[in-house]
């Protein structure tokens, strides 16, 4: 009898466990402490997967606008798994690890030492979380639900609506009308880029505090993605505000290579919307959901091998606002920067 061999049960412990998450980039297991190092040095090793070969489930939001294909919100590579493939592949696998964790309560109830069993949390959440920092593109990360509904809320009132006449009195500069890359209204802070120069020069305005939040929840949420760790520390900000109904949109574009750095950072507010990458030297083309109160970091191959815009059609709602963060390449002290 199997159960003859077994040591006494006040001598058995449950095993201490350790929660796995899988790399975004090669799809192996890791114990999450180790995550962060090992997905940089999988970068490093230039193992950026290449678009749809990823072995990692990938969530797709749709968009829920009358009238709009919300297939269309499907990232055109997408791998062949669907939302409810991911929930039951999820449901899945947190019944097995529900079914190994009755099993050690099983052992540990004749357990007397009265030592309280080690338990790790549902998997199913590291499962969305993985899911969700997988790059759907190479080198593009989307982190979704980053602030609430009343940060998000807290942040347009600071920014002010450009369409209600005014700006906020509390955020300078005001927005203005712009046509680089596009219609919309636009202002920045920080660092000044001069992009027809191609100079930078040290900022006129400071990046307000208020702003702050986003850094901190992209160190949090995003500290295992290349170029940012948990000390990423931007020096320039923009925020762009479309108008769906006067036109406003993105045209396809790269963001500085050379004057700004390897990993650049968006919020979206308001509304959500889709970024549509197209590749620089091919014919590809991803279109990835952008939802409000999330944050897309472009990085790798994301930011050096593909344009992106925002078509007019996939803005959701009457107003979207954007923060980008960016490192500027002309080096800065944070202080000189920030508020
Ligand atoms: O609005 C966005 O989500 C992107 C903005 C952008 O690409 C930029 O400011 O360079
Ligand atoms: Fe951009």
């Amino acid at each position: 009898m199997a159960g003859a061999t077994r040591p006494p049960a006040a001598r058995r412990r449950a095993p201490a466990r350790v929660l796995l998450q899988a790399c975004p980039v090669c799809g192996r297991l890791r114990p999450s402490t180790e995550l962060a190092t090992h997905v940089n040095a999988c970068l490093d090793a230039g193992n950026w997967p290449s678009s749809g070969a990823q072995t990692t489930t990938t969530t797709t939001t749709t968009l829920d606008a009358p009238g709009r294909d919300s297939a269309s919100a499907v990232p055109s590579h997408a791998p062949e798994v669907s939302l409810t493939q991911n929930v039951n592949v999820n449901k899945k696998r947190a019944r097995e690890e529900k079914d190994k964790d009755k099993e050690e309560e099983e052992e540990v109830d004749n357990d007397d030492s009265h030592e309280p069993a080690k338990r790790v949390a549902a998997p199913t959440t590291s499962s969305f979380l993985a899911a969700w920092n997988a790059p759907r593109l190479a080198g593009h990360f989307v982190l979704e639900n980053v602030i609430t509904e009343a940060a998000e809320l807290d942040l347009l009132r600071f920014l002010g609506d450009p369409t209600k006449g005014s700006s906020s009195k509390q955020c300078e500069p005001m927005w203005r009308l712009r046509h680089f890359n596009g219609t919309a209204y636009g202002k920045s802070w920080g660092i000044q880029t001069n992009l027809a120069g191609r100079t930078q020069s040290p900022p006129s305005l400071r990046i307000p505090s208020a702003l702050r939040c986003v850094v901190d929840a992209v160190r949090e949420r995003a500290s295992h993605v290349p170029h940012i760790g948990s000390t990423w520390e931007p020096t320039e900000a923009n925020a762009i505000a479309y108008v769906p109904r006067l036109g406003h949109s993105l045209e396809p574009h790269a963001d500085d290579r050379n004057l700004s750095g390897p990993a650049i950072a968006t919020l979206s507010l308001g509304a959500d919307a889709i970024m549509t990458f197209t590749e620089e030297k091919g014919t590809r083309r991803v279109r990835v959901p952008l939802p409000r109160r999330s944050i897309a970091i472009q990085t790798g191959p994301s930011r050096y091998a593909w344009l992106h815009s925002i078509q007019n059609g996939d803005l959701q709602g009457e107003l979207r606002v954007s923060l980008t963060f960016r490192r500027g390449k002309f080096e800065m002290e944070r202080r000189d920067c920030w508020e």
